[in-house]
């Protein structure tokens, strides 16, 4: 079954959601709330160790019933079915989608499984010693070379993970800032330190960049005979890694079914295989898997990602919101944002639709925020009084892992109660209306067990496949990055003008401006 190509405004679903937001928009939760006592136990999903009250939107149950009538209409199931079947679903790059397929033990593909092997193998090898550096001496860091995709899901999960992690010392290089790469290059050591230089095309200027300056490094300390024991490759495109000096027998693999920004399950979260050692990150994967099987199974009324995703279009869509807030209660999550910033930007940032013509409507929410309660005293005065309203999704953790119990409740405390002040409001406008909170303030609380591998894995395949249903809802190809490339494109150019000082090869005149000025400055 191919991919379905249907305008969300043109079906009956979303007419009746128009008319329906026109009814309802200016109804207050806390009136919702005080009306309908089983308000709670209809618009929540318990599943395992997650538990998701989505009580407190700006939604009645006939909201939900339209969102759902506009999942059906649009031929979700269709879609799911045809991204899990392998159907090249990504179009404009002719691709199947399969990032699944890299955590789904009951049916793995032979190539995943070797490549799982590999990983497992290596990774064990540095962590138990018996790998050794070119001088004998046991690996203590690794670093990641890679941006994007080949970056931001490693590190975020290395980070959320760190409870798990051994002695290894784990470093990410992503921008192309010599200052930074030399920051690095500091702590290390060339006879101790591994590099994973990840780029599923190994053509981006940035990894390459900052490989080449590694590898200069690390000859001029040691050896190019050296490299072999300390450069190793994640990459789809062999043929250029080996003509970087990496031998073969020192690649992983990557898939060009596997998108940059769905990748760290496979050989490009080699540094996480390293960092938490392999049973964690099969943890990791199995806890994607379980997501997996919800997502294609679980009816849409108790199906999280596509529960998550309805009311993101009902919010985007009909009130406007422009943004979105993500506040994880927990500092192991920091990076979390980071990293869903990408997945959902690059996926759903798109104005063109499945069928090439311009949308009328909005795609990809603006996506931002920070770890509670951090967040609560950096920019939650516009949550709470500011003239925009923000989605939050609140993400906390019931047990810490320390076991901090009094640390515990007070996050706990503060984010339930940011949920329900953001809901209630407080104060009379009359008496005083710089005290008074209108409240009406939307937000999904998603309660998980605890940080685990297991659990980051489902936490994470969640929003997978809440981008995967937006884009479905929305009529545009998540899986493509077209936007990216102009930059790309232009900035070699203007690199070309910069390096050969050739200031006529600039045709802007603002640019041509910005570059005689930093001429003048040497
Ligand atoms: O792994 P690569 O090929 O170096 O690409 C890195 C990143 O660059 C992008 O293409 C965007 O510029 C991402 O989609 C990708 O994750």
């Amino acid at each position: 079954m191919p991919l379905p190509k249907i305008n969300p405004t043109t079906t009956a679903a979303w007419k009746k959601l128009e008319a329906h937001f026109s009814e309802t928009e200016q109804l207050h939760m806390a009136t919702l709330f005080a009306e309908d006592a089983s308000r709670v136990s209809k618009m929540k999903i318990e599943w395992e160790d997650f538990y998701l009250d989505f009580s407190k939107n700006r939604v009645t149950h006939e909201t939900m019933e339209l969102l759902l009538e506009l999942a059906e209409e649009v031929q979700l199931k269709t879609a799911i079915e045809a991204q899990y079947n392998g159907e090249h679903i990504n179009e404009t790059e002719d691709r199947a989608v399969l990032h699944t397929a890299l955590r789904d033990f009951d049916s793995m593909k032979p190539e995943v499984k070797k490549g799982l092997q590999q990983m497992q193998d290596f990774s064990e090898k540095i962590i138990s010693t018996t790998y050794k550096g070119y001088t004998g001496k046991p690996i203590t860091d690794i670093v990641n070379i890679g941006i994007g995709g080949s970056h931001l899901g490693p590190e975020m999960v290395t980070e959320a993970l760190s409870f798990y992690k051994n002695e290894l010392n784990v470093h990410y290089i992503s921008n192309v800032d010599g200052d930074h790469v030399h920051e690095v290059l500091k702590k290390i050591s060339p006879e101790t330190t591994l590099f994973i230089v990840v780029s599923k095309s190994f053509t981006t200027q940035e990894t390459r960049t900052n490989a080449t300056t590694v590898r200069n490094w690390f000859v001029e300390k040691a050896s190019e005979k050296a490299i072999s024991k300390h450069f190793v490759a994640v990459s789809s495109n062999h043929k250029a890694v080996k003509k970087f000096g990496i031998t073969t027998e020192n690649i992983f693999p990557m898939w060009d079914w596997v998108g940059g920004r769905f990748s760290l399950w496979s050989a490009v979260g080699l540094s996480i295989c390293c960092s938490i050692g392999y049973k964690h990150f099969e943890d990791l994967l199995k806890g994607a898997h379980k997501m997996d099987t919800h997502f294609r199974t679980a009816q849409f009324s108790e199906n999280m990602p596509v529960v998550l995703a309805l009311l993101s279009v009902w919010y985007n869509n009909f009130f406007k919101c422009q943004t979105a807030a993500i506040i994880p209660y927990t500092q192991y999550l920091k990076k979390f944002v980071d990293y869903l910033q990408q997945a959902v930007m690059e996926s759903n940032g798109k104005c063109v639709d499945r069928n090439g013509d311009l949308i009328s409507y909005e795609t990809g929410m603006i996506l931002w925020g920070n770890t509670g309660t951090n967040a609560q005293h950096a920019f939650f005065q516009l949550l709470h009084q500011g003239t925009k309203l923000v989605p939050c999704d609140f993400i906390a953790f019931r047990e810490s892992l320390y076991g901090a119990t009094d640390h515990q409740n007070k996050l706990l405390a503060n984010c339930f109660a940011q949920t329900e002040a953001l809901l209630q409001g407080s104060g009379d406008e009359a008496v005083d209306s710089h005290k008074y909170f209108k409240g009406n303030r939307p937000s999904n609380t998603l309660l998980i067990h605890k940080v685990t591998p297991e659990s980051l894995g489902k936490l994470i395949a969640l929003y997978e496949h809440k981008i995967f249903v937006q884009g479905v809802i929305l009529n545009i190809f998540s899986y493509d990055q077209w936007g990216v490339e102009l930059g790309k494109r232009t900035a070699i150019e203007t690199l070309a003008a910069i390096a050969n000082n050739e200031v006529s090869a600039i045709k802007n005149v603002s640019t041509k401006g910005l570059l005689q000025k930093k001429n003048e400055f040497r």
